[in-house]
Formats: structure tokens, sequence, C-alpha cells
């Protein structure tokens, strides 16, 4: 069996559309043969369903081919880069990347898609945590289900995240009551969610994803300012009020240079759950020719149906309660499509000893 050849096809297959740069992140880590059992360990820098999928169907059968191999094991495995952050804000201690989800406009599904795609992205074996700033509505833990649980005291000044279906959480709502929250000032509402980044334990995570307050104003931007942000995503309904909202989002982000990930279009079309019927009664096509206006894209987008409201609602969001279900399947390919548009959208930098903001 000719290793060199096996060596070639993966890297033939690998560096042109997975990575920019082959010296970057060593995909292929080592082909051991043992009597023309081959095993190939790939290491990947961010989840791929896509890497995997074209594996099993591309190159799988090419290898199996092969004069001389008798069985072939695909061993694929993660080490996620972490990647620039915008405006070289210093880092969250043990944290790698992090993704802003933002709206313009309240009420768009933006909790909704955060926790779900964390969810799709935990599964894809990343490890991955949420932090709930919006302080004009924390629905994070309801929707996780910890509505009921507290974080415990880390290291005397610092609180542990609590782990929600496996993702390191932790949400304004659990220190400050709901009404004090939302008369907050800009100012005061940014420190304290800037405290709550920083001074909460969250562990090694891969992926730290903020589900922000909705809107655009002083907190908002500073926010975008200074958590050292990977990239943002926009949630929007097709309304035209939304959308006009949305835009002024990715001008935000666009404004203090935080790369814009897409627009995902929630509540796109209606389904009803008796009869299946499909309606776009928020209007269509509204999100795709926004994003097209503002050189971005749409990269998802959901239907308004029950059962995302259901299992949410009952802190078992549809990732983890119908793992097999179309919705499940459309969270996954979004968490896909965000990471591997972070890893080639920016560079790769070394995991630095992080400085904590006060
Ligand atoms: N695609 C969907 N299908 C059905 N219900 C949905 C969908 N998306 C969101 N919802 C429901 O709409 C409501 C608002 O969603 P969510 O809290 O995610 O919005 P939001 O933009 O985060 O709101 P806020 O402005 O309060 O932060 C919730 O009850 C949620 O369950």
């Amino acid at each position: 069996m000719d290793i060199a050849k096996i060596t070639r096809l993966v890297g033939i297959f690998q560096p042109k559309k997975w990575l920019k740069n082959i010296g970057d992140s060593n995909v292929l880590e080592t082909i051991n043969n043992k009597d023309g059992c081959v095993e190939i360990l790939i290491r990947l820098p961010f989840p791929s369903l896509d890497f995997e999928n074209e594996v099993k169907t591309k190159l799988a059968p090419k290898v199996a081919l092969m004069k001389g191999v008798e069985s072939v094991e695909w061993v694929i495995t993660l080490d996620i880069a972490t990647l620039a952050r915008c405006n070289d804000a210093p880092a969250i201690h043990g944290v790698k990347n992090v993704i802003a989800v933002a709206s313009g406009k309240g009420g768009v599904g933006k909790s909704t898609t955060t926790v779900n795609t964390a969810l799709a992205l935990a599964k894809m074996g990343a490890k991955v945590g949420i932090m709930d700033a919006d302080i004009y509505g924390p629905s994070i833990p309801l929707m996780l289900g910890v509505s009921d649980s507290r974080p415990e005291q880390y290291d005397g000044n610092s609180m542990k995240a609590i782990n929600a279906h496996g993702l390191a959480v932790n949400s304004i709502g659990f220190i400050a009551l709901h009404d004090q929250a939302m008369i907050w000032r800009g100012p005061m509402a940014s420190k304290a969610l800037m405290q709550l980044l920083n001074e909460t334990h969250w562990g090694e995570l891969d992926y730290l994803f903020i589900d922000m307050p909705p809107g655009t104003g002083d907190i908002q931007l500073t926010l975008s300012q200074n958590i050292p942000v990977t990239g943002a995503l926009i949630v929007s309904t097709p309304q035209d009020v939304a959308l006009a909202d949305a835009a002024k989002g990715i001008s935000m982000f666009r404004q203090v240079k935080v790369p814009v990930l897409g627009v995902v279009e929630n509540m796109s079309t209606h389904i009803c759950s008796n009869c299946g019927h499909e309606e776009a009664i928020f209007g269509s096509g509204g999100v795709v020719k926004m994003a097209a206006r503002f050189d971005t894209e749409c990269v998802a987008q959901l239907p308004l149906h029950i059962d995302l409201r259901a299992d949410i609602d009952a802190g078992t969001p549809t990732v983890v309660a119908r793992p097999d279900s179309e919705f499940a399947a459309i969270y996954a390919q979004l968490a896909n499509d965000i990471v591997s548009k972070m890893f080639f959208q920016t560079h790769t930098i070394s995991t630095e000893i992080p400085i904590k903001l006060t």
C-alpha cells in the first residue's frame, strides 16, 4: 500500500476547500498502517458537518479502493482554533471565540436562535457557552430549564457558569431583578454586563455566544466595542419594521469593525401544525434582499412553528427535544456555516494569556 499516495489524496482533498493555509493547522495528523488496515487521523480547526460528509462520500471510497488497503478507519478530532478578535480586545479567560447574537427589534427570536444554534454546535463536539446579556428580557435560563438555579461562587471573586444541557451558562437575570435591570442607564448596564462576562468562570470554551440586548443604542454599541467578539450574527423576521432595525444592527457592528457573519431569517413562514400549510405571514424574501443590500447573506431560514415555541418554553429546546427534526438540521447547518465562515474570514491567533477587563 502506498502511504504517500493516501497522504497526497487527503492533501489534495483538504487544503483547497478546508484550509487557507495547510501550515496554519495541520489537518492531516497521521496515517497508520497495520497490514492493510489503515487508520487516518484528521484534526479540524472548527467543527464541520460538511467536512465529515465529504470525507464519507468523496474521499473514503477513493482510499478504500486503493491497492493493498483492506480496511480504513477515519478518526476526525477537533482542535478548535482561536481566531482574531475585533479591535484586538483582550480575551475572556478560557474562551477561544465569541459570537454576538443581536437583533434590532425585540421579540424576533434572537434568544431562540442563540440557544438552538449553541446546542447544535455543542452536538458537533465543541465546548460551548451562552451569556445572556439581554437586560430587557433575560430568557435564556427559562429556555434551558435552569431558571431556579443560581451560579455558585468560584475563587471568592467570580461565579461559576451553570451547566445546562451541556452548555456553560450565565445570565444577567440570575444577578439582577428584571425590573431593576430594565431601568439601568446605558453606562450602568454596560458595566454590569462586562462584569458578568469577565467575572464568570466559564471553564474552557471553544465558543461563547452572547445574547445581546435588542436594539442599537448606547448599551449595544458599548458592548460591541468592548467585548472581544470574533463575529456577529443578526436575527430578524422578514417584516419591514424588523428588517429596518436589523439593518441598523449590521451598520452598528461594521462601525466598530466586528465582522457580520450573516442574518438569520426567523419566522420565515408559518407552518400549520394541523395541515402543514405554509404561509409567509411576515412577507417573503425580505432578509435575503436586505442582507444582499448590506453585502452579507441570509445564513438560515427558520419557520414559525408551534414545536419550536413549545419545546423552548418547556426548557428543552428543539435541538435537544427533537434531534432528528428538520428544525434541528437547520440549526446544525447554521452552526456549521457560521463557524466555518468565521474561520475563513479572519486569521488564527495563538491562545494568548488572557487579560481581564475590570
Ligand atoms: N421560529 C419560531 N417558531 C415559533 N416560535 C418562535 C420562533 N422563534 C421564536 N419563537 C417564540 O417567540 C417568542 C420570542 O422569541 P425570543 O425570546 O427568542 O425572541 P427575542 O428576540 O430574543 O426576544 P427579546 O427581544 O425579548 O430578547 C418566544 O416565545 C419564542 O418561543
